[in-house]
C-alpha cells in the first residue's frame, strides 16, 4: 500500500515545489499507469517513491512505513523492497551484465549459489541470459533496458516502479514486458509504470495517476 496525503516535494535550492497537493492511495497488488505530458513531474514522483528525495510537506507512507518519520535503518529496509527501472538504466559499464543484475542480492549478503541461480533465472525471464558475461556497453538500447528491468526484479520487490520501461523496446518486447508486469501484480506486487506509450495503455486499461504541472490532473475523472 502506498498512501500520499497532501504531499509536496521541493528539492533544495529550488524556488517552488516540483510536486504539490498529491493525495492518493495505491493498494498492495495494484497496478497504475503514471501519465502526463513531458515535464508534468512523473520522474520526480518516482524519485519520491524510490526515496531519492524526501517530501517537503504532507505525509507519505510506503509499504506500511511512514517515510516522513522513518529512521535511517527502516528506510534502508524499505529501499530493499522497492525495485526501480530508471529512464536512463544506470548500468555500470565496467561490470558484466551478471554483476549489474546480481548487485541487489550481493548487497543483501546472499550466498553464492543463490546469487548464481536467481540471477540466471531473472536474466532468462527477460531473455538476456546469453549476454550475462558481456559489458552493458556492448548491448543495444533494448537489451540494456531489459537488463535494467532484470536488476529491478531480482530482489522480488513488493513495489516495482518503472520510468518509461518500453521506450527502447520493440512492440513485441513491450507486450511481453506488459505480461511480466501483469504476472507480478498477480503475485501481489504493486506496480507503477510511467509511460508515453499509448499502445501499451490501450492494451492494458488500468487506473492511472495523471500528473500535470506537478499536481494531480483530475480533469479525466467524471
Ligand atoms: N532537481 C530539480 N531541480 C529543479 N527542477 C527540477 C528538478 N528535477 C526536475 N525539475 C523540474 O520539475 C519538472 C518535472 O520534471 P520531471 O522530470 O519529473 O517530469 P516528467 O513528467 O518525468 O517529464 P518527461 O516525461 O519529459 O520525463 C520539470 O519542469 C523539471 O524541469
Amino acid at each position: 500500500m502506498i498512501r500520499l496525503d497532501n504531499v509536496s516535494m521541493q528539492p533544495r535550492g529550488t524556488g517552488k515545489p516540483i510536486l504539490y497537493g498529491l493525495t492518493l492511495d495505491v493498494p498492495q497488488g495494484g497496478f497504475r499507469w503514471l501519465l502526463g505530458p513531458s515535464g508534468a513531474g512523473k520522474s520526480s514522483f518516482l524519485k519520491l517513491l524510490t526515496l531519492g528525495e524526501q517530501p517537503s510537506g504532507g505525509k507519505l507512507s510506503i509499504l506500511g512505513t511512514s517515510v516522513t518519520n522513518a529512521r535511517r535503518n527502516s528506510l534502508t529496509q524499505l529501499r530493499r523492497r522497492i525495485g526501480f527501472v530508471p529512464q536512463d538504466y544506470r548500468l555500470i559499464g565496467e561490470w558484466s551484465v551478471f554483476d549489474n543484475v546480481a548487485l541487489p542480492l550481493r548487497l543483501r549478503g546472499a550466498k553464492k549459489d543463490e546469487i548464481e541461480q536467481e540471477t540466471f533465472s531473472v536474466l532468462e525471464w527477460l531473455d538476456v541470459a546469453r549476454l550475462a558475461r558481456h559489458s552493458p556497453r556492448e548491448l543495444s538500447g533494448g537489451e540494456q533496458q531489459r537488463v535494467a528491468i532484470a536488476r529491478a526484479l531480482i530482489g522480488r520487490p513488493s513495489l516495482l516502479l518503472a520510468d518509461e520501461p518500453t521506450n527502447a523496446l520493440e512492440e513485441s518486447q513491450a507486450r511481453r514486458l506488459l505480461f511480466t508486469f501483469q504476472q507480478l501484480v498477480e503475485m501481489g506486487t504493486t506496480v507503477i509504470v510511467a509511460t508515453h506509450n499509448e499502445m501499451l495503455v490501450r492494451e492494458a486499461p488500468a487506473p492511472s495517476i495523471n500528473l500535470r504541472n506537478g499536481t494531480l490532473d483530475r480533469s479525466d475523472f467524471a
